[in-house]
Formats: C-alpha cells, structure tokens, sequence
C-alpha cells in the first residue's frame, strides 16, 4: 500500500465558488521526492493541508502511513502529525517560543533525553547558519531565517513524510540550493518528501516525480519530470526548455561517467569550486549527524536493557529500537506507528548497507529482512520505478528499491550514513548547484550573482570573508551581465527578504515583520 493515497478526494471550502480540490487520486510511495507544481490557486497547499490534517476533505478517502484520516479522533491528530515535518511558506513556527525552543520541542513531544536536545539544537542551527539568534522570536527573524529553523525543526526530527509549500519561495537561489540540499539528504534518509514549488529551476533540476495541478484537478504525473509540460500546454517554448532540461540532465550523467568511471559522484567533487563555501556546510551537517549518532549511542546504551526487553517481547528490533530513540513519552505513539508500518508494508524495515564507522559500530543493528520480505518489497518499488526507465535515478527511489529504508524509526545512524555514502541522489542537487552557480539569466531575465555575493546556506560571509576575497587574484566572470548583489527575481508568492541577498548577516532593522 502507498504510503500516502488519496482516492477521489473533493475539497471544496465553505465561501469556495469551485472545488479547491476535485475528485483528485493520487498515490505516492515510501521514499518518493514528489514536486506539486500548478498555477496559483490550482490547489497544491489545499492539497498540503488536507495531508496535514489541517483542512478536513469535503468528500474521498486520505490514507497516510495507514492511517484513515476521515477517521482519526481529535485525540490522535498530534501524534499523527509527530510522523509529518512542514516546511511551510509561512513557516508555523511557534511564536511564543524562540529559535532554539522551537527546534528543541520537536525533540521533547518525542521524549528526548535532555542532554540530547542540548547537544543537537547548536548543531542543528549551526548546520542551518542560525548561530547567534537561539534567543530570537519568529518575530525577530528574516523569512530565510525563520525558514531555516524550520527546517532545522523538519531535520531534527527525522519524520517519515516531510511536506513543503514552497519552501524556497522566499529565498534567494544559493539559498534555495541549501534548502533543496538539506531537503535532498533529508530525503535520503527515506523520508518521503511532498513539495509544492513555483521554482522552475530547482524542478527542471532535481529531476524527480512532478504532480501537476490545474483548477484542483491532477492534469499530470510524471516521472523525472519538468517543470513545464509541452504535454499540456504544447507551445514551442515549453517544448523547448522541458527537452532542454531532459539533455542537461543526461549532459551531467555523461561527464560525471567519463570523469569517474561511475554513473555518479559525491556532490562535494560534482560542483563546480566556487560551491566550497556551501561544502563546508556539509561538514557542519556531517558533525551534526555525529553528533546525533554518538547521543543515540548513550541513550541506546541507557536504555538498552529495556529496549532489548521490548524487542523480544514485539519480536521486532525496529520497535525497540522506536523506543530508545524517542523515549517514554512517545512509547505509545512509536508502538501504534509501528502497527501503522506493519499495516501499511507488512515488514519491519532492514538496516542500509553502508561503510561501518566509528561511531556505528557500537550501535545494535536492526534486524535483517528475510529474503522473501526483501524480495516482495524490491518487487514492488521495480513495479512502479523500472530501473531502465530512471534516467535521473534519485537515491530516494534507490532506498525504496533497496529496502533500505520502510520503517520511520529506522536508527539514525544508518539513515544519516545512508545519506552521506549513497551519492546517487546528488546528480539533481549537483545540476542545481551548476544551474544556481553558472551565472545564466533565469527564468525572469535577471543574472544569478555569483556566489561569493550571497548568503551561503549555513554560512554567512563575514567582513574577513570579504577582506580575503578581494585579496586574491581576480576570478574571470562568468557572464558579462553580473552586477554584485543582483540576484534572480523570486519566484514567489512573497516580497523577498531583503536580508537574504547581502553579504553580511542580517541586521536588526532588516527584518521583515512578523512571520506568523
Ligand atoms: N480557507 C479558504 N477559504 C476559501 N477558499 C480557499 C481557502 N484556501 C484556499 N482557497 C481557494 O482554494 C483554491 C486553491 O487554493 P490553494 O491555496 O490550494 O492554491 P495553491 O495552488 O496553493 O496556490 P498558490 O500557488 O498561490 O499557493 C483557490 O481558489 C483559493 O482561493
């Protein structure tokens, strides 16, 4: 069964004059990077909503991770949606409480330890380049701030679905390529990840599964797909840039094969090198994840009695495992979820095979999948996913066709390695990073500025920064149009936040007004 299905769902609001939503099936699989793309009001937040259980379908059935959402009580809706992240445009962040609050409380409804929280919450926020503002309200921040800690709050919480509403529609492009990156990785770890976007270059880049929305009606499904569709709407044009998209993407496949003999390489040697400052994110992330691995390792060294106890009396690792991972507080809610997995899959999920390191090698191992599950499951996702029929093969896909990844309190070791050592999802964000950095005009016909001219993701340019750059030898420009601090016009709902785009971090009186 679909991890998320929607069969004939109708959503029409009381003042609405036409269904937001009409008659829509859709399914989508454990581990799918799903892009809703569609013009203004042709239902793609309705949709979100509706998956979030924040709007109520007027008619159809919403099924997500098993559950019935036409039945879920009141009482189930917070636990529900601990399986869920949001990265929402308008970011829901918790207005009483401050960055590092609001990063902490998605750990705490799950019962982290608190010397646990204590540990992630600086690194998470480092990863995300908020150091500095912990003790700042929603209200206190920039829109690419607020929506960092978001997805600092999406990331720590390692959900099984993650849903985004255009989560980059208020950020700057090398911004947005961080976004996409921490999405992609997040996605790695097999959540599967629903994003509505206007964004044509980062679609036409990823190249993944692209649902299409017209007047509240599902007009287009398609894999590897683009962000227009000459299918739809058949103007030369659109022919033109969706075919052009399809060749960069095989253009990328082709060099990266010539240069490494493989299919793929790691996104840190697929960028171009004016993308070192976003790679020395990666480290930050890599220390985050370590970090995650080591606390996971005390804490499952805690309470590993207890979860070797509960093991054998579920006669599952995995729900064990549920259970030191989150604690008491969410022992109730892990245990129904698992229930929800066994209903939606029927198995518990398999370890990935990945590199031993240092740090997971203390750590217990889920238990293996018998053959016959494993060979049931690899049967499934080549049912929807043929592998001949992937040219941009994205390692979410590889996860579901692996079995790498069914269950959502898979440990976080083996999701985090997973996505630091399987490089094949990177070929998306290595084109985005190629398109962001390349400095051609986009979509709006405004030049990209290049990167040392912009925020980086994590990773403010400081005055030193800016001393060292004009220090060294002039780089030749990439495009003769480039003015320093011009950047593409935001495709977005929103007015840009004029912080994202300077070179130093954000003052006080650059902040935009409340976000809530
Ligand atoms: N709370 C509401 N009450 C009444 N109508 C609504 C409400 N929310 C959305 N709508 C209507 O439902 C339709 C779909 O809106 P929705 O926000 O889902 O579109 P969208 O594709 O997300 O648009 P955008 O790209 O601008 O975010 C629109 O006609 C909109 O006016």
């Amino acid at each position: 069964m679909a991890l998320i299905s929607m069969k004939h769902v109708t959503k029409i609001y009381p003042k609405g004059t036409r269904p937001a939503l009409d008659d829509v099936d859709l399914e989508i699989e454990r581990g799918n990077f799903v892009f809703l793309v569609g013009a203004s009001g042709s239902g793609k937040s309705t949709l979100l909503s509706l998956l979030l259980h924040e709007e109520l379908a007027t008619d159809g059935e919403i099924r997500v991770a098993g559950n019935d959402l036409r039945r879920l009580s009141n009482r189930r809706v917070p636990q529900y949606r601990r399986s869920l992240g949001f990265v929402f445009q308008d970011y829901k962040l918790l207005t009483n409480k401050t960055v590092w609050q609001n990063v902490a409380f998605a750990l705490e409804v799950i019962g982290t330890r608190r010397s646990t929280i204590r540990s992630l919450v600086p690194q998470v926020l480092k990863t995300v380049g908020l150091i500095g503002k912990e003790n700042n309200f929603p209200h206190e921040l920039s829109g690419g701030e607020a929506q960092r800690v978001a997805i600092a709050r999406a990331y720590v919480n390692h959900p099984q679905i993650l849903l985004a509403d255009e989560p980059t529609g208020n950020l700057d492009p090398t911004t947005s390529l961080g976004i996409m990156e921490v999405l992609d990785a997040i996605n790695r770890t097999g959540t599967t990840v629903v994003m509505a976007t206007h964004n044509e270059e980062i679609v036409n880049s990823m190249r993944k599964r692209v649902v299409e929305l017209h007047s509240g009606k599902i007009v287009r499904d398609e894999r590897n797909g683009s962000y227009d569709s000459a299918k739809f709407f058949p103007d030369a044009d659109v022919a033109a840039k969706a075919h052009q998209a399809l060749k960069r993407g095989a253009a990328v496949n082709v060099a990266q094969s010539a240069e490494s003999g493989a299919i793929s390489q790691p996104l840190v040697s697929a960028v171009p090198s004016s993308m070192e400052s976003s790679t020395a994110n990666a480290h930050d992330m890599d220390r985050f994840k370590n970090t995650l691995v080591e606390s996971k390792a005390v804490n499952d060294a805690d309470e590993g009695h207890e979860a070797s106890r509960r093991s054998a009396d579920n006669g599952t690792g995995s729900k064990g495992s549920s259970h030191t991972e989150h604690g008491e507080a969410a022992e109730q809610g892990s245990a129904e979820q698992g229930k929800v997995e066994q209903n939606s899959s029927g198995v518990s999920s398999p370890a990935p095979s990945v590199p031993p390191s240092s740090a997971s090698s203390t750590l217990p191992q889920p238990p293996a999948k018998t053959e016959s599950e494993a060979v049931e499951h690899h049967k499934d996702a080549h049912d929807e996913f043929p592998t001949e029929a992937r040219p941009g093969t994205s390692l979410s896909d590889e996860h579901v066709t692996n079995g790498t990844r069914t269950n959502s309190h898979a440990p976080a070791r083996d999701a985090f390695n997973a996505s630091q050592y399987e490089d094949t999802a990177n070929e998306g964000i290595a084109r985005l990073a190629k398109s962001v950095h390349s400095g051609k005009t986009g979509r709006y016909g405004k030049a990209f500025a290049p990167v040392e001219n912009t925020l980086t993701w994590g990773k403010g340019i400081t005055a030193e920064d800016v001393k060292a750059a004009a220090n060294k030898p002039p780089t030749p420009p990439k495009a003769a149009s480039h003015e320093p601090g011009q950047v593409k016009e935001h495709n977005s709902k929103r007015q840009s936040s004029p912080s994202a785009s300077q070179p130093t971090p954000p003052s006080a009186d650059g902040h935009e007004e409340a976000k809530q």
